[in-house]
């Protein structure tokens, strides 16, 4: 696990751990005892600290946690660094993170490559640095520095570690062959002035400012996420006690965190996202037998605020792309929505304006379906009725060369109906984006019945490709976002008919940690989108949207947002929805008294009196309802593993990743407590079968199954 050679007078300790040289325990040992091995070898001079392979060591491993970390410990290591009576150089390539950046700031030197990357993300997974990165960091590049890299968890590129002289020296190059040479040069240099722990940390008359604004952004920028909090008490340390007694005090303080349920939610999130890569479909197909084909060419049918989202994704990611439209009117206002979409990345600095010329070269545009005879891979991102998709696909299907791969951006309708009107199932498939779709980072890919391993493994490659995180899923009305969305909106339609106001609800769920409550997040989406459907689905039953609608196909509904449409509060756009707003398009919202009042006469109209709505009640009923449709998409085997449905609500809908996603969420409370809530509301509320609670649950409630073994348990059922 840990390699020595000497070069000379130069030792080289080199860690080999594939895949990311974590600093396991025999990782720990190999290292300690090699540096013993230098300190005692008279001819040695000088040590390299370096990582085989794809990188410098990335940290702790993250699979050891949960149990008392064994010595030595990071810090033990570090010690001996420092005692070693021996420059010790740390050469990085890769990424330099967490106790791999701790045992480099141990170093006496440490140089880069320029791709190189440093940091301590130990925040990201609900931890602080516990190997000594708190109290040396300060020491080298300041509390400023220290407080905005830790808290945040940022990976600093080479450069501009170099500025914070974190690193000593960017090279080019062969790492190990630049560290031994770079040893060479220090060799009969005196070091003991960059033993850190000699120095005191820069900036620490200021402290107490720097901790004020930093907690302050913290407060706004995660709420109820408690690590960033502890991270600042830990670099406080540095300033308030002795280094070693901050070096106990901050190991502490990492043992309680480790025990925390926000840490494991984090390293739950951090393992289920390397996870949902390793897909395997019904058939047997699965990520490592498939081969994704090479899609060099693709066009997007759709200029609207998808169609425009999707093509900058792909634009930026290199690929070039012919947008379709069906006349000239609406493809000139798609080409303006690109370029603006374009313009808005160079602001964010997501990419240069070089970047985006060369994205902006990379579109054309046709009205001609016939246009696309050549293309790789088409996706569909046109209005959501399915006679129009079917439409599309079966011109599409006579249109495209026999190997094109054809996608659908619809977020709810049935893969399986879409691919039936072409003769190519199997090349047939669902690529749900999430609006906006050049921001968000989510991509639910549907399987069909049909569709094949080469297919899936296509678009989840391409998903890769084009910087999103890519989930598969297989289909059913409104897959798996939607479908659990679905009970939620209807839930906190009911709860405000019964007595909350829609600010209430917004304001738990947010507290709760949700980016954005549900009815803000209704008047960004448009509240005429699901009218129109809802409208659509009425018209198919026969039936009429009217305002004392209270059953809607054998379920109870709420007809207060199509009450809000008819008068064209649509949200946003229309500059009022369930709030109103200063003019349309602005994000300034403020209560509304005519939506108080509309809802007042609508409980009015239903003989319904309002009652007190607790905070418990509405964080159950919301989120039990998405909770329990989790479990019927795991039980349909819709979605093959928690980690999938958690993933997708961490990335789709911002869910706090600190609770690791509703179905980590809901096995740190205890299945059978919601098992038990969701039984009860289904008694309350038997009109509405989302509470109709699920059998796997209800199942995997009895023994309070660990979550990591659902899939499994579920598949011998
Ligand atoms: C004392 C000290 O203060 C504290 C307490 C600590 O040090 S706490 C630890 C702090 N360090 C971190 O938080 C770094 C976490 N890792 C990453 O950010 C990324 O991994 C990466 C390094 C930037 C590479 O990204 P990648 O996209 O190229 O590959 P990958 O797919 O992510 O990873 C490739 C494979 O390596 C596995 N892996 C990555 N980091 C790991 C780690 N720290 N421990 C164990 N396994 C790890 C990962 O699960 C995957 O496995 P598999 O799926 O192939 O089986």
């Amino acid at each position: 696990m840990v390699d020595y050679w000497r070069q000379g007078s130069v030792a080289v300790i080199a860690v080999n751990n594939p895949p990311v040289n974590a600093l396991s325990y025999n990782v720990r040992v190999g290292l300690y005892n090699n540096l013993d091995k230098a300190a005692n070898d008279r001819d040695v001079l000088a040590v390299v600290i370096c990582g085989k392979g794809r990188t410098f060591p990335v940290g702790a491993d993250i699979h050891e946690f949960g149990q008392i970390p064994k010595e030595p410990w990071i810090t033990d290591v570090g010690r001996k660094i420092e005692s070693l009576g021996k420059p010790v150089i740390a050469a990085i390539h890769g990424t330099g993170l967490g106790g791999g950046l701790e045992i480099a700031l141990f170093c006496h030197y440490r140089i880069a490559l320029p791709n190189a990357r440093v940091g301590l993300p130990e925040v990201l997974i609900g931890l602080l640095p516990a190997g000594g990165g708190a109290q040396l960091l300060p020491r080298l590049a300041g509390i400023q520095v220290a407080m905005e890299m830790i808290t945040t968890g940022r990976q600093l590129p080479a450069s501009e570690a170099a500025k914070y002289n974190i690193i000593d020296k960017v090279v080019s190059g062969d790492i190990v062959k630049e560290g031994i040479e770079f040893a060479l040069r220090v060799q009969n240099k005196p070091f003991q002035d960059k033993i850190l722990r000699y120095r005191s940390p820069h900036g620490k008359d200021s402290l107490q400012p720097i901790t004020e604004a930093v907690l302050r952004k913290i407060k706004m920028r995660s709420r109820g996420f408690y690590a960033p909090v502890w991270c600042v008490r830990s670099i406080a340390n540095s300033v308030k006690l002795p280094f070693e007694e901050g070096l106990a005090q901050n190991r502490i303080m990492f043992q309680q965190m480790q025990l925390s349920g926000q840490a494991k939610a984090l390293q739950y999130a951090f393992f289920a996202e390397r996870s949902i890569s390793k897909w395997k479909l019904p058939c047997g197909g699965n990520f490592a037998t498939a081969v994704p084909r090479k899609i060099k060419t693709i066009s997007v049918i759709g200029a609207g605020t998808m169609g425009t989202g999707i093509t900058v994704a792909l634009l930026s990611a290199g690929f070039p792309v012919l947008l379709v439209e069906q006349n000239k009117r609406f493809l000139m206002k798609g080409v303006q929505t690109v370029q603006s979409l374009l313009e808005g990345g160079v602001k964010r600095r997501k990419f240069t304006a070089e970047q985006a010329k060369m994205a902006s070269s990379s579109l054309t545009t046709t009205v001609d379906l016939q246009a696309l005879n050549s293309v790789d891979l088409v996706i569909e991102a046109v209005f959501e009725t399915l006679s129009l998709k079917e439409d599309i696909f079966s011109k599409l299907d006579k249109i495209c060369k026999p190997e094109a791969i054809l996608c659908s951006n619809t977020s709810y309708l049935n893969i399986d109906k879409i691919a039936a009107s072409t003769r190519r199932p199997d090349k047939v498939v669902g690529t749900h984006f999430f609006s906006p779709a050049h921001i968000m980072r989510l991509m639910e890919n549907i399987y069909g019945c049909k569709t094949s391993p080469e297919t899936v493994a296509t678009v989840m490659d391409l998903g890769k490709r084009i910087g999103k995180v890519p989930v598969l899923v297989g289909t059913c009305p409104g897959f798996c976002a939607n479908r659990m969305n679905r009970p939620q909106s209807e839930e906190a339609l009911f709860l405000v008919e019964e007595g909350a106001q829609p600010e209430q609800i917004d304001q738990v769920l947010e507290d709760f940690g949700m980016p954005m409550g549900p009815f803000k997040v209704r008047d960004l989406a448009g509240g005429d989108i699901g009218w129109r459907s809802r409208k659509d689905a009425a018209l198919h039953l026969g039936l009429t949207l009217s305002y004392d609608l209270q059953f809607f196909n054998g379920e109870r509904y709420c007809s207060l947002a199509d009450k809000l449409c008819e008068l064209g509060r649509f949200g946003q756009k229309t500059g009022s929805g369930w709030y109103s707003y200063d003019k349309p398009g602005s994000k300034q919202l403020s209560i509304d008294e005519d939506v108080t009042k509309l809802i007042q006469n609508h409980r009015d109209s239903l003989g319904i009196k309002p009652r007190k709505i607790t905070t418990q009640e509405i964080q159950e009923r919301f989120l039990f309802s998405g909770i329990n449709e989790g479990f019927k998409i795991l039980e349909e085997g819709i979605a093959a593993r928690p980690e999938d449905i958690d993933i997708i609500w961490l990335y789709g809908f911002g869910f706090p990743r600190h609770y690791g996603g509703p179905m980590f969420y809901a096995s740190q409370i205890g299945l059978k407590r919601v098992y038990d809530r969701i039984c009860h509301y289904h008694e309350l509320f038997p009109y509405s079968s989302h509470w109709m609670p699920s059998k796997l649950l209800q199942k995997l409630s009895i023994q309070e199954v660990p979550i990591g073994q659902w899939a499994e348990l579920h598949s011998k059922l």
